[in-house]
């Protein structure tokens, strides 16, 4: 198979989709690849590194929209990108479609299949491809909020830590899950008073076995969200209901019970995120303010950390592209259903069941198109 690698072009993204390993892994099972020269850039791989691989650099992403058959990205295809899809090519990238009804609509209409990160399964339900990311994530998302803490950033200036004699700041995290786990274990490393809330009550037992006396786990409903948020320093956003758009769990009114200079961290922006007062953001003006509250909501948080990023995520998505090159896409998802609830759109058909409802499209099922 043709398989192409444009480079990224979303605000301060540094990632690449495939790193020169990767090519090589391509190239030695018989496939060609096609890079865009200084794709890989942003993580030192040079053009030079992707030829000594075995693959062809091209100028511009334009050849590889228009002759490669599979088209391997980080982010979302942003709205030139778009134009460039064909029907019958392959997408394989992270989407986050249910909150972003532009993007799916011309995924649609471009007639592509489209395979998202995000959705792929593991044998336990897990998340496998978001989930170096969600752990990226998770750690950057208390420096992110340490440092919008600070006075010059407008924050209520308290260092999380504290100081001996001077008590630590309060940090809450909502979503136990791979992020809320990873904010936690950093919040708890600078000695923060930390509190994780969750709804399932499997995740705060694991969580609460782990951090023992070192966090408190709250049970997620409304009225211990506001008790929790209306005390906290900095709150960190970490809910999934998998493909789906996050649930608004801290609304406008508990927002005005926060403390003047407090900070949100909205890590679920890139599903709509999980404040009433959300609104995605880029790394180059990562804040704003609403009533007194400091909002950061980065959506592509692991570009920043992009060497870190690259290489975890390609450990988790290469496997799968490999098998797409080597099977076509049709018998790679009928041999992986664990790969089949990947699939999001095909030649005009959403067929992912929390994306067709959020956004009011017929649902066909994977299993229908694999036939
Ligand atoms: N902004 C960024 O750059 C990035 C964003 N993310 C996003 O972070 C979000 C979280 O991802 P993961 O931690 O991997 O998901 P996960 O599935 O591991 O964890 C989500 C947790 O949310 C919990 N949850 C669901 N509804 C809840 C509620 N009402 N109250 C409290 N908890 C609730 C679930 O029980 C689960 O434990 C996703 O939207 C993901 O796409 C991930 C990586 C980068
Ligand atoms: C998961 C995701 O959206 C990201 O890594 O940017
Ligand atoms: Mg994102």
């Amino acid at each position: 198979m043709r398989v192409g690698c444009p480079k990224e072009i979303k605000n301060h993204e540094y990632r690449v989709g495939l790193t020169p390993e990767s090519a090589h892994e391509l190239v030695s099972q018989g496939n060609e690849v096609w890079i865009e020269s200084g794709a890989g850039l942003g993580i030192d791989a040079t053009d030079q590194q992707y030829m000594a691989a075995g693959a062809k650099i091209v100028d511009g992403p334009d050849p590889i929209f228009a002759e490669c058959e599979m088209v391997v990205k980080v982010k979302e295809p942003q709205a030139d990108e778009r134009k460039k899809l064909r029907e019958g090519q392959i997408l394989y990238t992270y989407l986050h479609l249910a909150p972003d009804p532009e993007q799916t609509r011309d995924l649609v209409d471009s007639g592509v299949t489209a395979i998202a990160y995000e959705t792929v399964t593991g044998p336990r339900g897990q998340l496998p491809l978001l989930k170096p990311m969600s752990q990226v994530a998770g750690r950057m998302s208390v420096q992110a909020g340490a440092a919008a803490l600070e006075k010059a950033h407008g924050g209520r200036g308290v260092l999380l830590g504290g100081v001996p004699g001077v008590m630590p700041g309060k940090v809450v995290v909502i979503g136990g899950g791979v992020v809320g786990f990873n904010a936690a274990q950093m919040a708890v490393g600078l000695g923060a008073n930390v509190t994780i809330l969750d709804r399932d009550p499997e995740v705060l037992e694991k969580v609460g076995t782990h951090f023992e006396a070192r966090a408190s786990t709250r049970f997620s409903n409304a009225a211990n969200l506001l008790d929790a948020v209306s005390g906290a320093d900095l709150v960190i956003g970490a809910v999934l209901i998998p493909g789906a758009a996050a649930p608004k769990l801290v609304t406008r009114t508990m927002l005005k019970r926060m403390q003047k200079g407090a900070v949100l961290v909205d890590v679920a922006i890139d599903q709509g995120g999980c404040f009433e007062t959300s609104k995605p953001t880029t790394h180059d003006q990562p804040t704003y303010v609403v009533d007194d509250v400091v909002h950061y909501c980065v959506a592509n948080m692991p570009g920043a950390v992009a060497r870190t990023s690259t290489y975890a995520l390609n450990n988790v998505t290469l496997p799968h592209a490999l098998s797409i090159a080597r099977l076509g896409w049709k018998e790679a998802l009928k041999a992986d259903p664990h790969l089949a609830e990947g699939l999001n759109v095909h030649a005009g058909q959403v067929s992912y069941r929390a994306v067709a409802e959020e956004l009011g499209y017929e649902y066909r099922t994977a299993a229908d198109i694999l036939g």
